[in-house]
């Protein structure tokens, strides 16, 4: 039976870490870590994601702010906003919640915010440091730099020798995902759905990262025995077992059987999801040091 791989145990680590830094900033020179976290619309879900941010940041000691703005908010009042963020000293990270109402251009938001506060990784300076190798530079997105922590506490930090497998190409997962192994010497196929045999490109794998938003889809005959398998999905479905009208998180890997073989797995949830929040965190205790002339923690 694989190893449970614990991310709460894990991001409750990094949580420690961040919260320490955020401490000695603000004793030597005077400066907290600031984040604005911005949600456009009603989606429930959202507010949910949006609540526990604001609850690590506060719990790391940060100046957090949220701003909540309406579904029929216009593109170009969005756009002020990011520029006011963009401009606001006490502020080192800026989220802005996706995915943004459809009458908004996700990319042009994403890409006025400045690249120094730009924690979530997505602005294409940070995707291109990252592609570069130039890792200790970048913001890296947050599930992928947790789940490459996680991967470093089963396999350690270099995986020369071993073969992985990114199932998607999402720029804010898979992509970003696929860079980080290979920087790690992994060799590493990006798997999708116009892939010929992904189950037979799955096998190959000694390392295995399911991205793609599909419930249970990676099944215990794609796993190469003992192999590492990180579950980024985080899928709501019906579980009328639990009463009517019930559901339940699962992930993109059919979590039971695939145990069965693998060497380690990520739990949904408990794995992958609390990570992301840390690393936001992390992203953002960093983005302040750099704003106050310190070198900052590495994670
Ligand atoms: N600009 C932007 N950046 C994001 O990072 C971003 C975003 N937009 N939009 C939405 C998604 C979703 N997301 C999650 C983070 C943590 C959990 C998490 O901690 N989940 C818990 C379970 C939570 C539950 O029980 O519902 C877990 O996996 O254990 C989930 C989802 C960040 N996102």
């Amino acid at each position: 039976m694989a190893t449970v791989i614990d991310g709460k145990a894990v991001a409750a680590e990094v949580i420690e870490t961040v919260k320490n830094a955020s401490q000695t900033l603000q004793t030597e020179t005077g400066v907290t870590p600031g984040i604005a976290v911005v949600i456009v619309g009603e989606d429930p879900a959202s507010q949910v994601y949006v609540a526990s941010k604001g609850r690590k940041a506060r719990e790391c000691g940060f100046h957090s702010v949220e701003h909540t703005l309406p579904e029929s908010t216009s593109e170009a009042d969005l756009l002020r906003l990011v520029e006011d963020l963009n401009n606001d000293p006490s502020i080192h990270g800026i989220l802005v919640q996706l995915p943004l109402p459809s009458h908004i251009d996700e990319s042009l938001v994403i890409q006025k915010i400045s690249p120094e506060k730009d924690v979530d990784g997505f602005h294409v300076i940070n995707t291109g440091k990252l592609t570069v190798g130039d890792i200790d530079e970048a913001f890296v997105s947050c599930t992928p730099a947790g789940s490459m922590l996680l991967i470093e506490r089963v396999r350690g930090g270099d995986l020369s020798g071993l073969n992985a497998i990114v199932i998607g190409r999402s720029n804010i997962v898979g992509k970003p995902m696929a860079s980080l192994l290979l920087a790690a010497n992994a060799t590493v196929t990006v798997g999708h759905s116009r892939t010929p045999d992904l189950p037979a490109a799955c096998r190959n794998a000694d390392i295995v990262v399911a991205a793609v938003g599909r419930p249970e889809m990676v099944k215990k005959d794609w796993i190469k025995p003992g192999a590492t398998i990180i579950d980024v999905g985080i899928n709501r479905i019906p579980a009328p077992e639990r009463g009517e009208g019930k559901t339940r998180l699962v992930g993109d890997v059919a979590y039971e059987e695939c145990s069965e073989v693998a060497g380690a797995i990520t739990p949904v949830p408990g794995g992958v999801g609390p990570m992301t929040i840390a690393m936001l965190m992390a992203n953002t205790v960093v983005s302040a040091y750099r704003a106050a002339g310190r070198t900052p923690p590495k994670f």
